[in-house]
């Protein structure tokens, strides 16, 4: 990777100057807990991740402007996805107050921006409540960038759960400023390139979560090169209806139960599917909940973990892996019934005789708040499905933005 780092542009000097740093704080909250600005984070781990850079760059007296996305907002504001309880984390993260500006590049940012002091850390408000951040269109995403690239000097991209998006904050603002790759996307790069370069064998990856199309489109890309591919959480309803059964109210993406079809028959027996399902009334700790086989989810249930036959098995499979990549919960962790199945497999993962990857935002914080040992895993990533864009060997919009 030829690109210009964070230490390039420390040692070109930024004091006095704007620095504008896209970094992931997209942090995931409790949900027992009020949404929107009084939201009690769950696990700030994304935000840890990059104190580094910020640290770095305040140190060196920049005027520090960070930009982030949270959740997936449609284009406008939406007060359910503020960032201000991250500002406040952050600050508490950096031991001085962080300025938030209550939108992205409108009257407040811009005023925030232009009083901060050297030394100071501003976080503008969620990138996705500007439409032109996520538009398919490159007018419309490169007119955005621009505003995003008049308030700095420099950009820093710290954010590798995001380089595999290409949105206007990780691949057309870099085109406009002088650009450095940050340490946390660095490290990250470095410990995949080595997963990907020289796997070891037997290798076997692991998925689960909730964004279903996203990572299906991955899985026909990685069946070549995985030993087997175990699919737990909300990914693996598609696949049980594709194999025929009912699912319930289970989480389902039924446009896409043909492209299952077609990988189980591709995959010739390496994916492996649940055996059986926690499935329960509703999408609550309270909900009564039962463990049925996998091909017979009640109609008016929804699967909401993997059962313990299927935790078995799926240590069975990940006990003599030499390298093992996990993303995604296999059910819902948060809630305490809905646990043991991401708990079971995570630590069969920690005892594999080889190096293990955990990657995602949510599969992260599963490890940290159910108690694991974090030490038990080879790399604890930021980052699920940009990992796994990068295992499957796809250029990543975010990467390349910073190599031109
Ligand atoms: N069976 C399921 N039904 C609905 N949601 C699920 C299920 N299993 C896991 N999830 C949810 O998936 C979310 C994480 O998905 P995802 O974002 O894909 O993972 P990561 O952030 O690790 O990449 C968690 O919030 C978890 O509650
Ligand atoms: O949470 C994230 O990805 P992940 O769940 O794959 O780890 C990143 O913040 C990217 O979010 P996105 O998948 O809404 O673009």
């Amino acid at each position: 990777m030829i690109l210009k780092t964070l230490d390039d542009l420390l040692g070109e000097g930024v004091s006095g100057r704007r620095v504008l740093v896209r970094a992931d704080l997209n942090v995931p909250f409790d949900k027992n807990a009020p949404q929107g600005a009084n939201a009690v984070i769950s696990d700030d781990g994304r935000a840890r991740a990059v104190l580094p850079t910020l640290i770095a760059l305040r140190d060196a007296g920049a005027r520090v402007i960070v930009m982030s996305h949270l959740g997936r907002p449609k284009g406008a504001p939406d007060p359910k996805y503020t960032l201000a309880p991250v500002a406040t984390r952050l600050g508490e993260l950096l031991g001085s107050p962080v300025v938030f500006a209550a939108d992205t590049v409108g009257e407040d940012a811009r005023a925030k921006a232009g009083a901060l002091e050297d030394g100071q850390v501003l976080l503008l408000e969620n990138l996705r409540f500007n439409e032109g951040e996520t538009a398919k269109d490159d007018a419309t995403r490169a007119a955005f960038a621009g505003e995003l690239a008049a308030a700095a000097d420099f950009y820093v991209d710290d954010a590798f759960g995001a380089v595999h998006r290409k949105h206007a904050s990780v691949y057309d603002v870099p085109a406009l400023l002088p650009h450095y790759a940050g340490g946390l996307v660095l490290r990250e790069v470095d410990v995949l390139k080595k997963v990907t370069e020289n796997p070891q064998q037997p290798y076997v990856v692991v998925l689960g979560g909730s964004k279903v199309s996203d990572k299906l489109a991955v899985i026909k890309a990685l069946l070549p090169k995985v030993d087997k591919l175990l699919v737990g959480g909300g990914m693996c309803f598609t696949f049980l209806k594709a194999q025929g059964h009912e699912v319930g109210k289970s989480l389902l993406e039924d446009d896409m139960v043909g492209t299952c079809r077609d990988l189980l028959s591709e995959a010739q027996g390496r994916i492996v599917l649940p055996v059986d399902v926690v499935a329960a009334t509703e999408f609550s700790a309270d909900a009564d909940s039962v463990t049925v086989p996998a091909s017979e989810i009640p109609a008016d249930r929804l699967g909401l973990d993997i059962g313990p036959q299927s935790v078995a098995l799926f240590a069975e499979a990940i006990g003599p892996a030499r390298t093992v990549f996990w993303n995604g919960p296999m059910g819902v962790f948060e809630l305490a019934p809905f646990a043991a199945g991401t708990r079971g497999v995570a630590e069969a993962i920690t005892k594999i005789d080889g190096f293990s990857v955990v990657g995602g935002g949510d599969s992260a914080a599963a490890v940290r708040t159910l108690g694991l040992d974090e030490s038990a895993f080879g790399h604890i990533s930021t980052g699920g499905g940009a990992s796994l864009e990068y295992l499957e060997g796809k250029t990543l919009p975010g990467i390349e933005a910073l190599e031109k």
